[in-house]
């Protein structure tokens, strides 16, 4: 079997696939923590909530095709899938506006488990200033570039009011990061080169209601009536159940 290296890999592989990669990490994490050493594509298609299918065809991106008759070596595959995604790195992380999601995001601690360490916590509200979370200092906005340079940040994450993150998102590309993940509802113009993920709760429920409201209206025989303003915004459900990114 030739690998791919992830630079490669990552040229070719379908942005849905992408999104589906860190389902398939964590359902390997807890086969591999409960010491499950091999899996089958069926078992662990069913711990990631996918179909087969679907997920043979995604692990045959990365080259990887398990055994027959044995299945694929979760340790291996682990491995491979971290590696593609880029968490064997260490990525720095800022955060900039530290009001209540900002406080929250800081004290989750999944994002250092999966190899994104929180460099710097920021905020334009000198009040803020003063508060420490999670054990980091909450800065001024404007010691951005420095701590940008002085920690290569490539990540910044947005959880400023929807008004500010514009700005924001300018600040970040202006100081050389390429990848943010935005939380306001706000759509950001950023340049080619640099990748936005929007995270918006409100959406994904309102996708619910729609899918809520249809079984609703089946259930009571009546045609399904469309909602105004459920668009495709970044998450779409899938067919069972899981909301991915768009393809
Ligand atoms: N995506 C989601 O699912 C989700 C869920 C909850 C909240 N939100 C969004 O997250 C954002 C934050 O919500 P919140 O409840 O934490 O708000 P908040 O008002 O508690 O906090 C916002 C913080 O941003 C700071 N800020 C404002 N302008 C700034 C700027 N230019 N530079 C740096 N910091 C700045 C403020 O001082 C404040 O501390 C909002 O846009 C909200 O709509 C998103």
């Amino acid at each position: 079997m030739t690998e791919r290296t992830p630079t490669e890999a990552a040229r070719d592989i379908p942005e849905a696939t992408v999104a589906r990669l860190p389902v398939y990490l964590r359902a390997l994490t807890s086969l591999a923590e409960s010491g499950t050493p091999t899996c089958s594509s069926e078992e662990l298609a069913s711990a990631a909530g996918v179909n087969s299918a679907k997920l043979r065809k995604d692990l045959s991106y990365l080259g990887s095709y398990g055994t027959r008759g044995v299945g694929y070596d979760v340790e291996y595959l682990r491995y491979q899938i971290a590696r593609e995604i880029g968490v064997t790195h260490d990525w720095p992380v800022v955060i900039v506006g530290i009001g209540n999601l900002g406080h929250a995001l800081a004290n989750f601690s999944g994002f250092r488990s999966r190899g994104f360490r929180v460099v710097a916590l920021l905020d334009a509200d000198p009040g803020r200033h003063r508060e420490q979370v999670a054990g980091i200092d909450v800065r001024p906005f404007s010691d951005l570039a420095s701590i940008v340079e002085e920690q290569g940040v490539a990540i910044g994450v947005i959880s400023t009011p929807a008004h500010a993150a514009q700005d924001v998102a300018d600040a970040m590309v202006a100081a050389g990061i390429s990848s943010i993940l935005n939380f306001a509802p706000q759509v950001l113009a950023v340049p080619e080169g640099v990748d936005v993920r929007k995270v918006d709760l409100s959406i994904e429920l309102q996708i619910l209601a729609y899918h809520q409201q249809r079984k609703s209206s089946s259930a009571a025989g009546q045609e399904p009536v469309a909602l105004d303003g459920v668009g495709d915004a970044g998450g779409l459900g899938d067919l069972d159940g899981r909301v991915e990114a768009p393809a």
